[in-house]
């Protein structure tokens, strides 16, 4: 490893990034390797090739600023892959060949199988693993953000991996259409066709995208019959059932159910903490069975909305150096949940505590010491400070008038205590849920 004069190491940048970046960041950044840094240009080496078009796709800015924070200098990233003769997008197909395109997250061995799914998931590894000869066209539909994108890579990586020479492609509809569009401005449909009518697998995320796209939805029945001829294996995704479809023409919907139509429902309560945990450790993060269970009962929807619910609470807990409990994700919850809606102010806290202890707001502001009124108290105090930007003088504030070193010596006190106390620690919870709901 050439080295410029400057000690920084991958480890340093790549830590860097983290906290720039909690997003993008994956255990597998810990595989990477310098290979040289010299000019102003370090080169960062990857083992597969889908990392590096990842890391150009989402994290080049951060390593590109980490690099230059951590070294003083003008520095330019540049990834590549360790296998030798590997060239990004200089396949010589063309840009949808999917060794250049797959997320090295959207892997079979990282999709989570339940009910949800299975009949889903089956179908994608029987299409990987014998192309042609299962289901053709498999086609999978549902709501966003449960995982159709994510089996198509599935699928797209098994084959790669297990017919190294096959020619895969996949891109989303909207893509085609883009792509068919410029091939009839530019003279090039010829190309445009044989560039789709000659693969071994063609993999078409969106199609719903077709609707009401008469000439793009000639040309896509044109290449499905090409294709479907010559035994070339299809696999599709849309947001409904093909039948559902209804600017569709019919002759396209009834190919489209020709194979195997599989359909991806919400994920269940035990699903999405199973999910929860697959996406933790992909980021290199421990989190524990109540922190994974608190995200799925808070997440139900959308998949994707429990990664960023496991984004805030990483970067809170990169803000915060701490360890990631059930605290630290109330917080970045709460918190999360109040910028998209409303403020929780002090009162809020409060009033939510005064309830549940059933005590009045007039003795947590008095001078009471009494352990039914004290307690309370300490818990709205501890309370008002995880789940509201406010400062200790303001806390202070709100409960009679209090100093700093008071809620400061309370919320420690409540900290401390819940550790040992089991039915506290219940309490704390569940007043938590309740705030942040
Ligand atoms: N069963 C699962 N196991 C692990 N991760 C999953 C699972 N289902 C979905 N995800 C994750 O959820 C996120 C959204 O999934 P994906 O992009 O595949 O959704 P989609 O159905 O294609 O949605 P859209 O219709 O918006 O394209 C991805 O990060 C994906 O890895």
């Amino acid at each position: 490893m050439a080295s410029q004069g400057t000690q920084v190491s991958l480890y340093e940048i790549i830590n860097k990034v983290k906290d720039l970046d909690p997003e993008s960041h994956r255990k597998w950044f810990d595989e990477l390797k310098l290979i040289t840094f010299d000019g102003g240009v370090m080169q960062i080496g990857c083992p597969e090739s889908s990392m590096v078009q990842y890391l150009i796709n989402n994290s080049s800015a951060s390593f590109n600023k980490a690099a230059q924070s951590l070294t003083g200098h003008l520095v330019t990233v540049e990834f590549m892959t360790l296998e030798p003769g590997f060239m990004p997008q200089a396949s010589g197909f063309d840009d949808h060949d999917a060794s250049c395109r797959l997320n090295p997250d959207l892997t079979f061995d990282n999709f989570v199988v339940g009910p949800c799914n299975r009949l889903a998931h089956a179908s994608c590894v029987a299409v990987a693993n014998n192309p042609g000869e299962t289901y053709n066209p498999l086609f999978l539909y549902g709501k966003v953000g449960l995982g159709k994108t994510h089996l198509l890579h599935g699928i797209c990586y098994e084959m790669i991996k297990s017919h190294p020479a096959s020619k895969v492609s996949i891109l989303t509809c909207e893509e085609f259409v883009n792509n068919f569009i410029k091939s009839i401005k530019d003279g090039t449909v010829t190309k445009f066709q044989s560039q789709f009518r000659n693969v071994d697998t063609l993999v078409i995320d969106d199609v719903q995208f077709l609707r009401e796209r008469e000439g793009s939805q000639e040309e896509f029945f044109h290449t499905f019959n090409a294709l479907y001829e010559s035994k070339k294996q299809i696999v599709l995704s849309g947001d409904s059932a093909p039948g559902e479809m209804k600017q569709l023409e019919e002759r396209l919907v009834s190919r489209f159910k020709w194979g195997l139509v599989a359909r991806i429902d919400p994920p269940t309560y035990e699903t999405r903490i199973a999910i929860v945990q697959k996406k933790a450790q992909l980021r290199g993060l421990v989190i524990s069975e109540d922190v994974a269970e608190f995200i799925a009962r808070r997440v139900k929807a959308n998949i994707r909305e429990l990664e960023g619910a496991l984004t805030m609470i990483y970067a809170l807990a990169r803000t915060e150096q701490c360890e990631i409990d059930l605290d630290l994700a109330t917080m970045a919850l709460s918190v999360e949940s109040d910028q998209g809606t409303r403020q929780l102010s002090i009162s809020d806290v409060i009033k939510i505590v005064a309830e549940y202890y059933n005590v009045k707001l007039t003795d947590l502001q008095s001078k009471s010491r009494s352990q039914s009124i004290s307690l309370p108290r300490q818990v709205s105090m501890y309370l008002a400070r995880k789940h509201t930007r406010s400062s200790l003088e303001e806390i202070g504030g709100h409960l009679g008038g209090r100093d700093h070193t008071t809620v400061m010596h309370a919320c420690n006190k409540i900290k401390m205590c819940k550790e040992n106390d089991e039915e506290l620690n219940l309490q704390i919870q569940k007043l938590s849920e309740m705030i942040a709901s």
